[in-house]
């Protein structure tokens, strides 16, 4: 399997009558920050669900740290944070983070420090129920990271979160592919796709380029992201 911990090959996937994902073939490379971008529709949760093994496949294959997705070995080697929050209203955080390690066999003594890194640690004995969004949000993340898997899957994890968390929660990305884990982030952010070692854009279920974020500027003649992003889709179109 080299080094890559996901492997996608000639991947079809149809939902509600429409074919979503055309026949996609990509790799990601274990320890790093792959950002995945792309208009909404594009196709970005479905690849993400089909990597979590959580979505139906048409056709193709999707390979997860050497085994098919969603197969059991995977488990607790894969955290997949949805858009939607994933945690018990009525538990305290801390509470959800307990349940959420023992479910994957985790040791208690790291959920302060997920606590510290996802800054809710002052919160921590209250009811998931009464935190705002973001918070929620963060929970969610948390609960991925006390499982400390292999493989992160985290679907817009910064969708409204401030400035600041936002640069944090990067930070604590890059902390995390350095620790050796493999992350794949969707964001509409074209911003935070500078933060990521490779890019993935996605458009129709196609994906249109697969570069990092200087090749991409380099590709497309320009240092603005967003722009780069609008010149490729276009000259793809052409
Ligand atoms: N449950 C569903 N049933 C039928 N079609 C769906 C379902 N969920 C998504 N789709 C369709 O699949 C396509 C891709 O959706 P997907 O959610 O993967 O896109 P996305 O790039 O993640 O979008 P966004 O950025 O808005 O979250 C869209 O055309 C969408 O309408």
């Amino acid at each position: 399997m080299m080094n890559n911990s996901v492997e996608v090959a000639g991947l079809v996937v149809r939902r509600g009558g429409t074919t979503v994902l055309p026949g996609l073939d990509l790799a990601i490379t274990a320890g790093s920050i792959t950002g995945l971008l792309g208009p909404s529709g594009s196709g970005k949760t479905t690849l993400i669900r089909c990597i979590a093994g959580v979505q139906a496949v048409r056709s193709g294959t999707v390979t997860v740290l050497g085994e098919p997705a969603g197969s059991a070995a995977n488990r607790a080697r894969v955290g997949y944070v949805t858009q939607a929050s994933s945690v018990y209203p009525d538990l305290t955080i801390e509470q959800n983070l307990r349940f959420f390690a023992d479910l994957a066999g985790a040791e208690h003594d790291r959920i302060a420090e997920v606590l510290d890194a996802v800054d809710l640690a002052a919160h921590r004995r209250s009811l998931a129920d009464n935190l705002s969004g973001g918070q929620r949000t963060r929970v969610s993340l948390a609960a991925a990271l006390v499982a400390d898997p292999q493989v992160y899957l985290l679907d817009e994890p910064t969708v409204g979160l401030d400035p600041a968390l936002r640069r944090d929660l990067w930070h604590l990305f890059a902390d995390l592919a350095h620790d050796g884990a493999t992350l794949l982030v969707s964001s509409h952010v074209m911003d935070e796709a500078a933060r990521c070692d490779r890019v993935l854009l996605l458009r129709e279920g196609r994906l249109i380029a697969d570069a990092t974020p200087q090749g991409l500027r380099a590709d497309a003649g320009t240092d603005d992201l967003d722009e780069a992003f609008l010149r490729i889709a276009e000259r793809k179109a052409a």
